[in-house]
């Protein structure tokens, strides 16, 4: 498992996002060859959602080819509810990119039969040959999806109850009240997640750093059920440095240093995806340009290019000329 820490939410949400347009063009998706992504829901993805749809707009990345299930929806909303999952994901990507309406599966709280409603989405998600690229967010308890404390592992797309806990956080979302929160929900389970062939989790706030520690420096625990990440072949948390705050530093010193020397292993010649992060990180401020300095540099394994140090230092030429040697 990796994680990648970056200063802010703003900064997680533009790694993530030009991960995923990289995943998906590196893919090269087609009629027959979809890319199949887990998607999720709440205020963590909507940076990222907002960024790709931006890449969408500047003809970087299209969706054509792009299949998505959803982790999770609530019971008992109407679909048209402005806080229904159905409604977020169409206001924050879906209405906004060209994906297919038909490549679109979100789980429907309002079946006449949930239990059937779930066995069809696994089925569906299996029938495409599983999920390429899982993103999610977790709840302050850390669940993934829905997946409450204690839920199995090995659990797969059902019904659930939701905790006290989630109820609280989630009132935010209708206007305060707890009793407007709906009490059930469908979700995927821990196991439908862990199956992707790659899974990503955004974890941002200092309400989540318990959780983050949870989940990466202890055990693998159905209490924290995002920390069953530890078994997956290809797991990545990005979070911020509010969402450190409960780690050891030696755990964030390892990890930022497990970064660094990728970075310099990878090399000029081969920039790939790390070399498109890094050519479009955005340079917000002046600790944003000194760090992305700082990566080119472990990335050359070059201590004393002195252009580097040069403020006006143009990166994206500079690169591109490295791409072509
Ligand atoms: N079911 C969703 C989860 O999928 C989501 O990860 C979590 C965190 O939401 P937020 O990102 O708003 O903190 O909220 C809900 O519980």
């Amino acid at each position: 498992m990796r994680l990648i820490v970056r200063q802010d939410y703003d900064e997680v949400s533009t790694y993530v996002a030009y991960y995923v347009k990289e995943r998906i063009k590196q893919f090269k998706p087609s009629p027959d060859r979809l890319f199949v992504m887990g998607l999720p829901t709440g205020s963590s993805p909507i940076g990222v959602y907002h960024k790709l749809v931006d890449f969408y707009k500047a003809g970087e990345v299209s969706f054509e080819h792009v299949v998505t299930f959803n982790m999770d929806e609530y019971v008992g909303l109407p679909r048209d509810h402005p806080q229904s999952y159905h409604t977020f994901m169409w206001n924050h990507l879906f209405k906004h990119v060209n994906i297919k309406q038909e490549n679109v599966h979100i789980l429907d709280g309002n079946s006449d039969d949930l239990d059937e409603e779930c066995r069809k989405f696994e089925v569906a998600i299996a029938k495409l040959g599983g999920i390429e690229l899982f993103l999610g967010g977790i709840g302050p308890d850390g669940h993934i999806a829905f997946n409450e404390p204690g839920s199995s592992l090995t659990s797969r797309t059902r019904v659930k109850t939701l905790a006290y806990e989630t109820i609280i956080a989630n009132a935010r979302f209708f206007g305060g009240d707890v009793s407007k929160v709906p009490k059930l929900a469908l979700t995927v389970g821990v196991a439908t997640v862990m199956d992707a062939r790659e899974v990503l989790v955004v974890i941002t706030g200092a309400h989540k750093s318990l959780a983050l520690a949870k989940c990466i420096e202890e055990g693998v625990n159905h209490m924290w059920t995002v920390s069953a990440i530890q078994m997956h072949p290809k797991g990545l948390i990005v979070c911020d440095e509010d969402a450190t705050l409960e780690l050891h530093v030696k755990t964030v010193k390892y990890f930022k240093s497990i970064e660094h020397v990728h970075h310099s292993i990878i090399g000029p010649h081969n920039l790939g995806l790390q070399g498109n992060l890094l050519r479009n990180m955005v340079d917000t401020n002046q600790t944003a340009k000194r760090r992305r300095r700082m990566m080119l540099q472990s990335l050359l394994n070059n201590d004393d290019d002195q252009d580097l140090e040069d403020p006006n230092f143009d990166f994206e030429k500079y690169i591109a000329q490295l791409e072509k040697q």
